[in-house]
């Protein structure tokens, strides 16, 4: 039986997904975990946990290195959430070329019964403009910027997309009309609207500053639904103060954001649909499953892409430093065994490697020994024994 642990409003229906064998009880010997947005970067994994899967997109709550080091894959859910957040943007963008906030809170101030002609007289102050015609820089051509781009594109907006690390598969994504900007300076100096879609990591910390809204026309609106620090806020407040960022909307509140007329904030919920969370519990549940049972990788943060189909009685999942040797001293201990290989796969991706080992004739007290040795050879981090059932 696997243990799950779960962190996080996580769909019922993706949980549902998990067959017999597994036990959602909140174990503190858990092999997964199946989280959202928790921040686990003050917490020790146990030594337990063989697998974290992330239903959404964002791993920048997660200690990644921490993971590697005790041997534990690290997945998300690439694109479940991201037709959510794409929705909401379009949303916005509607939003703020009508000013509706601004005329709601106007309504909500006048409810006097005769209102009808105060507000013939006042509703030429929310004039607002149409997107069809004006550009919208998308900062991130991922699951999520790529869906807005093609959005606003359909809206008839002018789109210019900036992505230095887009891949080949995302690119086959975007409508050939999205413009490529080769820089961000380039992608946001004709812009009335800016949108940033990037993870939160040390390169794209304040990847949105001075220098950036200096280059912005006066009056552009700005939609951080990233990550709070993508922008930076500091900034932000100032080129607002000097009339020159209009508005500012993001998912990511701070105390220097408050009470801010030209600054609207939401609870963090770009994802947060029914659609989007039952999408991620769902597929982060099959990850898990896949990986416990299997071992096999696909698309893990922290791990290489490895899928071999497991047809064999046995197999030795390895997680290892990606150093010289490390296959020919654990296929030594296999054959000091006397074990036949059937089937053996190695990948790497930075410093960590993963090797995967199908045997057949494996005997009962040889299970515990061999992962034993396996696991005593310098620079192993850790070893699986998996049974076919
Ligand atoms: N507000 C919310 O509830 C949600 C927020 N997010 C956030 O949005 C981020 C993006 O989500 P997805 O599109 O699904 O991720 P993704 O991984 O599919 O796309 C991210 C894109 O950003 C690009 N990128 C990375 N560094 C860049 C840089 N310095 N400049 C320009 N582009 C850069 C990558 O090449 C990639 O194409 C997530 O990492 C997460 O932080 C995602 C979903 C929901
Ligand atoms: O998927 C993401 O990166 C998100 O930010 C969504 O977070 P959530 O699952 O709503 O806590």
């Amino acid at each position: 039986m696997y243990q799950i642990k779960t962190y996080n409003a996580i769909a019922p229906a993706g949980l549902n997904t998990f067959s017999a064998e597994y036990a959602l009880n909140q174990s503190d010997q858990p092999d997964a975990y199946l989280i959202r947005s928790v921040n686990l970067h003050h917490e020790t994994l146990p030594t337990s946990l063989k697998v974290i899967a992330r239903a959404g997109a964002g791993v920048n709550n997660i200690p990644l290195d921490q993971a590697t080091a005790n041997g534990t894959a690290v997945f998300n859910t690439p694109g479940s959430n991201a037709n959510a957040v794409k929705e909401l943007i379009i949303g916005l963008l509607i939003v703020a070329s009508r000013h509706l906030m601004a005329a709601a809170s106007y309504s909500a101030k006048h409810t006097e019964a005769d209102v009808s002609q105060r507000t013939e007289h006042d509703k030429t102050q929310f004039n607002g403009s149409e997107l069809t015609g004006k550009t919208l820089a998308v900062i991130g051509l991922g699951h999520v910027g790529s869906l807005v781009a093609n959005a606003a594109l359909n809206l008839g907006m002018n789109v210019i997309g900036y992505d230095p690390y887009l891949s080949a598969d995302a690119a086959w994504n975007i409508a050939k009309q999205v413009q490529r900007a080769a820089t961000l300076t380039d992608a946001v100096k004709h812009a009335d609207f800016v949108t940033v879609h990037v993870p939160k990591n040390p390169d794209t910390l304040n990847l949105l500053n001075a220098e950036a809204f200096a280059a912005m026309p006066a009056g552009v609106q700005l939609f951080n639904y990233s990550r709070l620090g993508i922008v930076d806020n500091t900034a932000a407040l100032a080129a607002i103060a000097a009339h020159h960022i209009a508005h500012y909307y993001t998912d990511f509140g701070e105390p220097q954001l408050a009470d801010n007329p030209d600054v609207t904030v939401t609870p963090h919920i770009g994802g947060s649909t029914l659609e989007a969370e039952v999408n991620g519990a769902t597929q982060a549940a099959r990850t898990i499953m896949t990986y416990l049972e299997t071992g096999n990788v696909h698309a893990a943060i922290n791990l290489p892409d490895l899928n071999v189909p497991f047809n064999a009685a046995y197999r030795f999942t390895i997680i290892h430093q990606n150093v010289p040797n490390m296959v020919s001293q654990i296929t030594a201990k296999l054959a000091a065994a006397n074990l036949n290989i059937t089937t053996m796969a190695n990948a790497a991706k930075h410093q960590t490697a993963y090797t995967i080992i199908d045997v057949d004739d494996l005997q009962q007290p040889q299970h515990a020994q061999l992962i034993d040795e396996l696991t005593k050879i310098p620079a192993v981090i850790r070893v699986r024994l998996l049974q076919q059932d």
